[in-house]
C-alpha cells in the first residue's frame, strides 16, 4: 500500500507504514477506533465530572495530586507526559470508580459462534445471544460490598497506589480475548483532559434542583 506519511509518529501512520495491511484493513481499523473509542470515553468523562462536582473532597484530592506532580517536575502549564500520567494514581482511581457506577457500555451482548458449555455448566448453543450487565454488576453488594452504591475512589488504592481488579469482576472494558484494545489509550486520553480542567476550573452543575438520585440513579 502506498504510504505518504512514513515519517509521521501517530498511530494510524504507524499501522499504515506496515506493508502487512491493505487499504481495507486500514479503513476497518480507523472505523473501529472511531466507533469504539468516541462515545465511550466521552460518556465516561461526563459521568466522572458529574460525580466529582458533587464531591469536593474528591476534587481536592485530585488537585493535590496534580499540584504535587507539578512541584516534583517543576512544571506549570505544560500538558502532562506519559510518566506523569502514570503517577496520577488518585485520578486513575477516581475515573475507574466513576465507570464502575456508570459504565459507558452498560450492557454487552455477544453471539455464540458455536455450541459451547460455560465453566458453570450452562449450555450455550450456536447463534444464541449472551449478555452481561456491567451496570448491574458494578452495583452488586455481593461483588463490591455494602458500600457498593458509594462513589469511593479509595477502594482502588493500596498505600496510595492504584490496584486493578480482575476484569471478570469489573468488566467495564470486557474480559478475555475480546477485551477492549483501547483501554490504555482511553486512560491516556481521559487523564490529561481531567487534569487540565481541574487545574484551571472549578466545575459546578448548574441545574440547582437536580440531585444525584434524580439525575443519576
Ligand atoms: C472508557 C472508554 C472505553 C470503554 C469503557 C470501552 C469498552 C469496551 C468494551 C466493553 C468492549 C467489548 C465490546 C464487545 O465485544 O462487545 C470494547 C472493545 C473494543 N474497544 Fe473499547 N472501550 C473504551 C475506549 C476505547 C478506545 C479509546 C479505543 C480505541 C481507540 C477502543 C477500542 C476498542 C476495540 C478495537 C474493541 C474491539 C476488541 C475486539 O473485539 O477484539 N476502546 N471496548
Amino acid at each position: 500500500m502506498e504510504n505518504p506519511s512514513n515519517n509521521k509518529s501517530d498511530l494510524i501512520s504507524h499501522i499504515a507504514s506496515s506493508d502487512q495491511h491493505t487499504m481495507e484493513n486500514l479503513v476497518d481499523a480507523v472505523t473501529n477506533f472511531m466507533v469504539a473509542g468516541r462515545e465511550t470515553t466521552s460518556t465516561a468523562m461526563t459521568w466522572f465530572f458529574w460525580l466529582v462536582s458533587t464531591r469536593p473532597d474528591v476534587e481536592e484530592n485530585i488537585l493535590q495530586e496534580i499540584r504535587s506532580l507539578r512541584n516534583s517536575t517543576e512544571t506549570s502549564n505544560e500538558m502532562f507526559g506519559y510518566d506523569e500520567l502514570r503517577e496520577m494514581n488518585y485520578l486513575h482511581a477516581s475515573i475507574t470508580e466513576a465507570m464502575r457506577l456508570y459504565p459507558p457500555v452498560a450492557i454487552d451482548t455477544l453471539s455464540c459462534k458455536e455450541d459451547d458449555t460455560l465453566p458453570d455448566g450452562t449450555v450455550v448453543k450456536k447463534g444464541w445471544l449472551v449478555s452481561y450487565h456491567t451496570y448491574a454488576m458494578g452495583r452488586m453488594e455481593d461483588i463490591w460490598g455494602r458500600d457498593c452504591s458509594e462513589y469511593k475512589p479509595e477502594r482502588w488504592l493500596e498505600n496510595g497506589v492504584f490496584k486493578p481488579e480482575s476484569p471478570f469482576k469489573y468488566p467495564v472494558f470486557h474480559a478475555g480475548p475480546r477485551k477492549c484494545l483501547g483501554k490504555e489509550m482511553a486512560y491516556v486520553q481521559m487523564k490529561p483532559i481531567a487534569a487540565f480542567l481541574f487545574e484551571r476550573y472549578k466545575l459546578e452543575v448548574v441545574m440547582e434542583d437536580l440531585t444525584m438520585e434524580q439525575g443519576g440513579h
